[in-house]
């Protein structure tokens, strides 16, 4: 479904490349965290899955599509495929509820009849049902997310990329985002979630990749957050505490043999015997299940997929809102008109 081929993102003006000879593959149906330090490369990551970015070397491949090989204006339609849900949640802040939700199927021109059924359905979903006629600033950041993420999720998108979606919210709060994520997902939704927090993370055991300097230093099929960037393990695919045993007896062996070739050549040994080499850091590479990688159907239609952070007037000005939100290309002609009320019927 999700397949990097040896890719390599550098930005420019940059030393180090954000992601680094990166090989992955995300079958359908799983849910997947991202995790590493600030700047390991989760973002550049999930922009690279949206073709926010270009990768420097290697391909790229999602849903049967080689991204190196779509056009920019295929590009909102192969969006629709995917939804986005961001830390700072991104909505329309002069819209209702509904729509904000709406909105995703009123720029890819579904009927009035199919958003007064559709956006309901999944509002009642993230538990929003009786917040249709609110404004964002009348929400709380919990509620705000699940708009966000009934947003992403009403055109029955097969991928959901999500970028620290609990950042701003507090514990119990996530606890409810992270159970409607898990519900998404148990409806077929392939999941990628960029995420710092430890706590979820370790609850959901769910597959977990872990990046240090855009390299995948662990992919766990039921992980926790881990630290594994942060203290290398001694022997990679073995228990940390058994790692630890056999390092000290392989420490104990070198000082003995140390000791031994010492007295044989009956030298004094100015130094203490070497410390072993340390194994590379962990690094395992798991046996994805080969599901077929379906092939973009033709005027496909899917959730919502925002441009990256910042980009919203900044050199996308000049577009209309529809087209920021990747969801029709520059010379598409206008489905419907961005002010058509939607919203439900009073
Ligand atoms: N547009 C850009 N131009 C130049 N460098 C960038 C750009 N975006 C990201 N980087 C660099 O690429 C590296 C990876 O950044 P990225 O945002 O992917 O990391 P991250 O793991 O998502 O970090 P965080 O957890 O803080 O969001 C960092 O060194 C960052 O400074």
């Amino acid at each position: 479904m999700i397949r990097f081929e040896n890719v390599t993102k550098k930005y420019s003006g940059t030393k180090r490349p954000a992601i680094n000879e990166m090989n992955l593959e995300v079958a359908r149906g799983e849910f997947v965290f991202l995790v590493g330090a600030s700047g390991s490369g989760k973002s550049t990551c999930l922009r690279l899955i949206l073709k926010e970015e270009k990768p420097s070397k290697g391909s790229i491949f999602v849903l049967g599509n080689d991204l190196g090989s779509i056009s920019s204006r295929k590009i909102p339609y192969f969006r629709r495929n995917l939804g986005v849900v961001f830390q700072d949640f991104r909505l329309l802040p002069n819209k209702t509820v509904f729509e904000n939700v709406a909105f995703t199927l009123q720029v890819i021109g579904k009927s009035r009849g199919y958003v007064q059924e559709a956006v309901p359905d999944v509002l009642k979903m993230v538990g929003l049902e009786n917040k249709a006629d609110r404004l964002p600033h009348e929400l709380s950041g919990g509620e705000q997310q699940r708009v966000a993420i009934a947003r992403a999720v009403v055109n029955k998108p097969q991928i959901l990329l999500a970028d620290e979606p609990t950042g701003n919210l507090d514990p119990a709060t996530s606890a409810g985002i992270m159970q409607i994520l898990e519900r998404i997902n148990a409806g077929g939704t392939t999941v990628l979630m960029a995420t710092h927090e430890a706590g979820i993370v370790d609850k959901m055991q769910r597959r977990v990749i872990e990046l240090v300097d855009g390299i995948i230093v662990r992919d766990e099929l039921e992980g926790g957050y881990g630290t594994t960037g942060i203290v290398p393990e001694l022997k990679p695919a073995v228990a940390k505490g058994q790692s630890a045993k056999t390092a000290r007896e392989e420490v104990a062996e070198a000082a003995a043999q140390a000791d031994a070739e010492t007295q044989a050549h009956q030298v004094l040994i100015a130094n203490p015997a070497p410390r072993p080499e340390p194994a590379p850091t962990s690094r395992r590479t798991l046996p994805v299940p080969t599901g077929e990688v379906e092939p973009l159907p033709t005027g496909a239609t899917g959730a919502i997929s925002l441009p990256s952070s910042g980009e919203l007037g900044d050199v996308t000005d000049h577009l209309s809102l529809a087209e920021r939100l990747g969801l029709r290309a520059a010379d598409d002609q206008p489905d419907t008109d961005d002010e058509q009320s939607v919203g439900p019927v009073r």
